[in-house]
């Protein structure tokens, strides 16, 4: 597995406003979208391409199109379809699939609610969305269902993670294709397993529920 923390002052700049506890849902919701296609330009460094024939208005040339079959893009609900849309736009012809996961707010354990993916996923690249990797359960259970599925390149781009969730991915998914790009590694969970200093409960941030 390895992980690519993105340093970059625009990344930064709108990852602080994120974090804000004063932001408001919508401002919140605007800047993860920003911050995904920011991101996505990273994850998408090795997005598999085609070399294809084209002709200018001025002369005959080669270019490059993405390879079939099209990259799988799996937002985890709730909080991750808030990633999608950013997603798409660099992606536009990537098909699209759900995990809807939640997390038990005392065992910390995570569990599928629904799964919409397509069965046989041999020789896809898949890109994940999940804004945190907080102990990391959530997103080794997602990306171990790709595996099975035989995905056989999975990217995951999470807005925040914490270091005992990125010990976790090494961990249980070692030796696998595994990427995770983010804007930042931050310090540490708290006893109820956010991350700090985090940005709070990203799904009640996006969506307003906080409270
Ligand atoms: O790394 P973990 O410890 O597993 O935690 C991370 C998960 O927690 C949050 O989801 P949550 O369960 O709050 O669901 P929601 O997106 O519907 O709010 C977040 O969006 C991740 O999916
Ligand atoms: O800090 C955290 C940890 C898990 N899930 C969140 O939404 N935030
Ligand atoms: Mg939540």
């Amino acid at each position: 597995m390895r992980i690519h923390a993105v340093d970059h002052p625009l990344v930064a700049h709108k990852l602080s406003t994120l974090r804000d506890a004063r932001t408001d849902s919508p401002t919140f919701r605007r800047l993860a979208d920003e911050l995904v296609t920011l991101l996505a330009y990273e994850a998408t460094r090795e997005v598999r391409t085609d070399t294809v024939e084209i002709r200018t208005p001025v002369t005959a040339t080669t270019g490059v199109r993405l390879s079939h079959p099209r990259p799988l893009v799996v937002p985890i609900l709730r909080a991750g379809l808030g990633m999608l849309d950013g997603m798409v736009r660099l992606l536009p012809t990537a098909e699209v699939g759900f995990l809807g996961m939640i997390r038990d707010e005392e065992t910390l354990q995570a569990s599928t609610y629904a799964n919409r993916m397509p069965d046989d996923l041999s020789g896809r690249q898949v890109y994940v969305l999940d804004p945190m990797l907080a102990t990391g359960g959530t997103l080794v259970a997602a990306i171990k269902e790709l595996i099975r599925r035989g995905a056989d390149d999975v990217t995951a781009i999470c807005l925040l993670t914490a270091p005992e969730g990125v010990r976790l991915m090494e961990r249980e998914l070692a030796g696998t294709p595994v990427t995770v790009v983010t804007a930042s590694i931050d310090e540490r969970l708290n006893e109820h397993g956010y991350i700090v200093p985090g940005l709070g409960d990203a799904g009640d941030r996006m969506y307003g529920t906080a409270g």
